[in-house]
Order: structure tokens, then sequence, then C-alpha cells
């Protein structure tokens, strides 16, 4: 097992958001025994108190860790999201501490477009609608609105893994797909590309949305975008509630105009199971409203948890950002008999000459040297022989630009 500078007893790991315990498991097993799993989300002082000691954060979609949070964690090396979207951390702020962010691109992906197909098929059944008034007594048995999904025009808006995922699963079941993507995409199957958003909306049955929170998504489905569906089409959205205008889309619904919509994520979700879920689309029978959970199901949160802290372990065991967010990219080897040094540093000029400086004056031999750079960092990893990395350590730390070093043994 690699060692790291500080004792591995002492790397604070605080897991947030009821992450799997598959996650605990991998951490438990590289050596990693201060883990504390909290059960929900954490916010404003709360989470600043208990992030100041915490060298690695596991959160999910409900924690935002926001420059100040981020302000407060003094310690903090890296920050582990369990979910495929970043937007609820600030990335240019961990960046400029100089701390990694590691997600997980792919375990949901199926577990979201299962629901979405899901949820389409219920909608054009008008399912919601006759299930809530079956509850109530009522009794709706009519063919009247509803319809097979076979042959049906599907717009997918995002076809990235989960729009793709979902264009596979709709075409074997003899729907079409049209698909709008601001990067030109291999279509799979007979799905076709759509130059631009409105012609898509203009010639579904379905439109799903599958695009992450940027500047360039937030409310891009606003009032225009909904008076140009389909009169009886269905809208989903299980991407991000910052990129639909919540009060069209209920007027859109209460109006009769659409068919029936089914959203998972809202401008504003309750930060715990215990608060209040507010929506203008709460009470409208045919919207499926679910919270947050198009990517929570066993599977796909069991693997979250193995790929997030794997990563974890290899960043802090290795030094390897490979698929980080927001760092520069290093592949590493493993060190056997070496001392492996760790440097992170704002991206100015000087700052190499300096770091080789310290190692040439010390005449320490370097084995072995990897950098990468982006516009604000520089990451360099210097491998040289075992227990020559003490007498550098100091002065590496003094280099003008230095953020933070680690070694590993
Ligand atoms: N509801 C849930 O529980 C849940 C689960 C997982 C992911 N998500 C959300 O779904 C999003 C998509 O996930 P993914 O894994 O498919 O991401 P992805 O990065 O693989 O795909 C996103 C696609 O959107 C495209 N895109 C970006 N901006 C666009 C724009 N303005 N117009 C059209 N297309 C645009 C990108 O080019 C890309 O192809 C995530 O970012 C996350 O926010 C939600
Ligand atoms: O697990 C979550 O809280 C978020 C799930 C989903 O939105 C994601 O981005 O993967």
């Amino acid at each position: 097992m690699s060692k790291t500078s500080l004792d591995k007893s002492k790397i604070k790991f605080l897991l947030l958001e009821g992450i799997h315990p598959s996650a605990v498991e991998v951490l438990k097993n590289a050596g990693y025994t201060n883990v504390e799993t909290l059960p929900g989300a954490l916010q404003g002082d709360e989470l600043k108190e208990k992030i100041a000691d915490a060298h690695f954060v596991g959160l999910r979609s409900r924690t935002q860790l926001n420059a100040e949070a981020l302000a407060a964690a003094q310690k903090l090396v890296a920050v582990g999201a369990f979910c495929i979207g970043t937007n609820q951390i600030d990335l240019e702020a961990a960046r400029h501490k100089g701390v990694a962010v590691f997600n997980a691109p792919y375990s949901n992906t199926r577990s979201v477009a299962e629901l979405v197909l899901a949820e389409a098929i219920l909608l054009l059944r008008g399912i919601p609608e006759k299930n809530a008034a079956a509850h109530r007594g009522g009794w709706m048995k009519s063919a009247t609105n509803s319809y097979e999904a076979r042959g049906k025009t599907l717009g997918i808006v995002g076809y990235g893994s989960i729009g793709s995922q979902l264009s596979v699963l709709a075409e074997s079941l003899g729907m079409n797909v049209l698909f709008y993507d601001v990067v030109a995409k291999l279509p799979l199957g007979n799905a076709q590309q759509v130059g631009n958003l409105h012609d898509l909306l203009g010639q579904c049955d379905i439109v799903s949305l599958h695009v992450p929170d940027l500047p360039s998504t937030r409310w891009m489905i606003g009032a225009k975008e909904i008076a140009a569906l389909k009169p009886g089409a269905i809208f989903i959205n299980a991407s991000r509630g910052t990129v639909v205008e919540i009060e069209p889309l209920a007027q859109a619904i209460k109006s009769g105009r659409l068919l029936g919509a089914a959203v998972d994520v809202f401008p504003s979700e309750p930060k715990s199971n215990k608060d209040e879920f507010q929506s203008p689309l709460r009470g409208l029978d045919n919207v499926l409203l679910t919270p947050h959970i198009g990517g929570s199901t066993m599977e796909a949160q069991a693997n979250i948890g193995l790929e997030v802290a794997e990563k974890l372990v290899k960043y802090s065991d290795n030094g390897s950002t490979i698929t980080s967010v927001n760092f520069p990219e290093v592949a590493l080897p493993e060190h056997p008999g070496r001392d492996r040094i760790l440097h992170v540093h704002k991206n100015v000029p000087g700052v190499m000459s300096a770091i080789n400086q310290v190692f040439s004056d010390a005449k320490i031999n370097v084995a072995a040297q990897y950098l990468q750079t982006d516009d604000a960092l520089g990451y360099v990893v210097i491998d040289t022989d075992a227990g020559a990395s003490a007498s550098v350590i100091d002065k590496l730390r003094a280099v003008p630009g230095t953020m933070r070093v680690r070694v590993l043994f």
C-alpha cells in the first residue's frame, strides 16, 4: 500500500448526501480509515464548519460548494462529485485553490435513460392522470389521447451520454429520433441531427432535455420555446432545473396545449427530504413529478460510489488526475522505490525553472518529471530517489506561485 506524507489515518474524508457505502469500502481498503459519512447535504455555516478540516469531500447535487464554502476548506485536496453534474461546485474557485474535482460521468447514464423512456410511454397513454383519478375513486376508461410509442418522434436536446443512450432505447421501440446538439454528433441507429432547437421543437411528439447546466443552457427553454412545441406534445426534463422556465410550462399544461410533462429537476429543490417541495407544477395530474431521482438506482449509486472513491484514492495515493473536470490531467505510473513530489502552482513564468533550480542546488537527481498546465494552473509531478524529497520539500513550498505540495512514498 502506498504511503502519503500525512499519515493515512489523519487524512479526513467527509462524505455527504448519503453516498453509497461502496465508496467507504474502497477508501477503507486503501487504508483511509478517517471517513465521516452524513445522510444529507450541508449548507452555510454548517458546511463551512464541517469541511474546515476535511482533506477530501464527497457530495452529490444538493451541496452547494461555492467559493465562500471552498475558502473555509483550508486543507482540501480534492472533491468527489458522486454524480454526473458538477454545476453545484465552483470549479474555477476550486482550481484556483489547487483543489481537483472528480465525478462519475457514466455510472447513472442508463438509469436516467430508462426513466425517461418509461415516462414517455406513461405520458403517451395518459397514465398519470388515469392513475390519479383512480386513487380518488374515478374511472377514466377511454382511448382518447392515448397513443403507442411506436412511430412517434422523440426529440432529444443534448446528444451526449444520456441523450444518445435514450436514442438507442427509443429506436428499439420503433420510435423515430431527432436530436439537437451544439456539437456535431455521430447519430446512432437512424437518429438524425437537426440544425437548430426550434426546428426540433416543432417536429416532435416528445421532447426530452439532456444538456448540462451551463451559462448557455440556462433558461434555454422559455415561453417562446414552449410555444414552439407541437400542440399535444409531451415535454420531459431530467437534466437541470435551471434549463426550463417552469411558469410557461405550467401554463401550457393548464391550457391543455401540451399532453403532459415529466419533470425530475427544478429551479429550486428542497434541501432535504424533510423540506416541502414547492412548484407551480404541483397538482397537475398529467405532470409526472419526481424528486431528482433520474440517477437514483441501487445499481447506479453503487457504481458511482466505487468509481469516484477510486478516483480520489488514485489522486491521493499516486497523484493521477485523469478525468478530473477542473485540473490538468496527468496519467502517472506507479513509483516503486522512489519519492514522488506533487507540486500544484500558478501557471506563471519562472515557476518551473525555480522548481528545477531547487533540485539542481540540492544535487538531487530527478528520476522522472510529468507536467501538465492550463491557462491558470500548473501541475508537475517529480519522482526522485527514495528519501531525497525531505531535503527539498520546504524549498519547493517557498517557490513563488506554489499552491500546494504533497509527497508520496
Ligand atoms: N436527473 C438526474 O438525476 C440526472 C442524472 C444524471 C445527469 N443529469 C444531468 O444530465 C446532464 C447530461 O448528462 P450527460 O451525461 O448526457 O452529459 P454529456 O456531457 O454526455 O452530454 C451533454 C450534451 O449536451 C450538449 N450540449 C451542451 N450545451 C448544449 C446546448 N446549448 N444545446 C444543445 N446541446 C448542448 C453537449 O454537446 C453534449 O453532447 C448532466 O449534465 C446532468 O446535469 C441528471
Ligand atoms: O445524485 C444526485 O444528487 C444527482 C444526480 C444527477 O443529477 C447527476 O448529475 O448525476
